[in-house]
């Protein structure tokens, strides 16, 4: 049995997770952290399914309480930053799909979890086929070094860009000489026209309702082209990576950045 405390049960992924952990046999929901609805139950929230489990509002109180092997977060940066390293400082081992981590954050949570001796699993997507696409585009990147990502999402999204472009421009980098694109003398006449900056790539973030997640990768070579696309059109697709990241999370002790690093 796995016990699991779920961070942001009310949102489009938590409600998504808790789905996930009423299906799965040795699942075990042992709380929720929430910024609201303190001493009530998961299974007094109206939408969410039944499961029986306090919510608490306090994360520390939370881990100190609740017995939980897991924390899967699903919230907000800040919010997730702090769920996490609270996590490690209690022997819980978290799973953490919250994206716009800093570097600084990153290196932080994974020098926590090797102090620890735990395992921790931060994966800016996990749906396999958005895992697949940036492998893809890594694989790509070595023959086609003109490269721009657009990255659509819903209208609530918190963050840009996306923790999904984010990772993908870095595993480029790895294979990509360092090169600035487009005209040397290119100017903006309109302040962002040209997108974000990622060592010369550009990322574009698109946000409207309607999308969930979405993203190309373009690349241009001479008198070709080349387009990687993943989209995700429910959250479900997230759900079999949140698995994996759960059942591997407790048998590594080390902190692993991206679910192709736990896939065969
Ligand atoms: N790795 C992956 O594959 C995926 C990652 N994500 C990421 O997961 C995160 C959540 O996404 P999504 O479910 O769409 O967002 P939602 O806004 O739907 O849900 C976020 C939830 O977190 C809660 N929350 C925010 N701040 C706090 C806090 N301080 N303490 C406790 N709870 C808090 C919110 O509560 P309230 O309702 O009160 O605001 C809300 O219920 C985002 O960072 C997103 O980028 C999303 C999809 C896939
Ligand atoms: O906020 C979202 O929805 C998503 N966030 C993640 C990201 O920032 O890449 C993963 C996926 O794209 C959905």
């Amino acid at each position: 049995m796995i016990n699991i405390i779920v961070a942001g049960p009310r949102g489009k992924m938590g409600s998504e997770a808790l789905r996930l952990i009423k299906q799965t046999e040795n699942y075990h929901l042992v709380g929720c952290i929430d910024r609201k609805n303190e001493g009530m139950n998961v299974s007094d929230l109206e939408g969410l399914p039944n499961l029986d489990a306090p919510i608490f509002t306090d994360a520390e109180i939370a881990f100190q309480e609740a017995g939980a092997d897991v924390l899967i977060d699903l919230t907000s940066p800040e919010a997730g930053y702090t769920h996490t390293r609270l996590a490690l400082e209690n022997g819980v081992r978290p799973v953490v799909g919250t994206s716009g981590f800093s570097d600084e954050q990153l290196t932080d949570i994974q020098r926590l979890t090797e102090q620890k001796e735990l395992g921790a699993v931060i994966a800016p997507n996990f749906a396999v086929g958005a895992v697949l696409m940036m492998q893809f585009a890594k694989w790509a990147a070595k023959y086609f070094p003109d490269v721009e990502i657009i990255e659509k999402h819903h209208d609530q999204k918190l963050d840009a860009p996306s923790g999904t472009a984010v990772k993908t421009a870095k595993l480029i980098e790895q294979v990509r000489e360092s090169k600035k694109q487009g005209h040397p003398e290119e100017k903006e006449t309109l302040a962002g026209a040209r997108g974000a900056d990622e060592d010369g790539m550009k990322i574009h973030s698109v946000r409207l309702p309607g999308l969930i997640a979405h993203q190309e990768v373009i690349f241009g070579g001479t008198g070709q082209g080349l387009t990687i696309k993943h989209d995700s059109y429910h959250r479900q697709s997230f759900m079999s990576g949140v698995k994996l990241a759960v059942d591997q999370v407790q048998k590594v002790n080390a902190f692993v950045y991206g679910l192709e690093n736990l896939l065969e």
